[in-house]
């Protein structure tokens, strides 16, 4: 979804125009960045596997905690490093380094979680798969 005016720089006047511009966010960091495609796709994974092997509600709560919980620090990630970006023009800068590098080790614990949550609650129910 475009926003209707791509050079606004003033504070949003509605509702309407400030989610105009939070789509042109999460749209244009799943065209950017290939990591969030890739979370995008083991999201859609765990979804099915959920749906298929007919997990409990509490532990739908778990994955979709896990699931938002990586979107939502590949997002950080992503502003992390525009605004680096924006600062230092591409030249190294030892802050730049630290900001981008914690930035990406907060998406390694999130996906650490997601991965951990995964085997949690699926699993057990596809090990029962196998045995039975
Ligand atoms: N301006 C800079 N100054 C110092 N180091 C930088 C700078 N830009 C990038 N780097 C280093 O290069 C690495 C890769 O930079 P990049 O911008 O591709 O971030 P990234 O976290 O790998 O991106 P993505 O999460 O999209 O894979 C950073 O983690 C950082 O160590």
């Amino acid at each position: 979804m475009a926003s209707p005016d791509k050079h606004q720089t003033e504070k949003n006047h509605h509702f309407i125009q400030a989610f105009h511009h939070a789509m042109d966010g999460i749209i244009g960091t799943i065209h950017n960045e290939p990591n969030m495609r890739y979370h995008l796709i083991f999201a859609l994974a765990a979804l099915l596997c959920g749906l298929i092997l007919q997990i409990t509600r509490m532990d739908w709560l778990w994955i979709t905690l896990a699931i938002f919980t990586v979107i939502l620090a590949e997002f950080a990630n992503t502003i992390a490093e525009s605004l680096s970006d924006l600062i230092t023009h591409g030249q190294y800068d030892p802050l730049a380094k630290q900001v981008k590098d914690v930035a990406a080790g907060a998406v390694v614990v999130a996906a650490l979680f997601a991965v951990i949550t995964g085997l949690l609650v699926f699993g057990p129910r596809i090990w029962s798969l196998i045995l039975n």
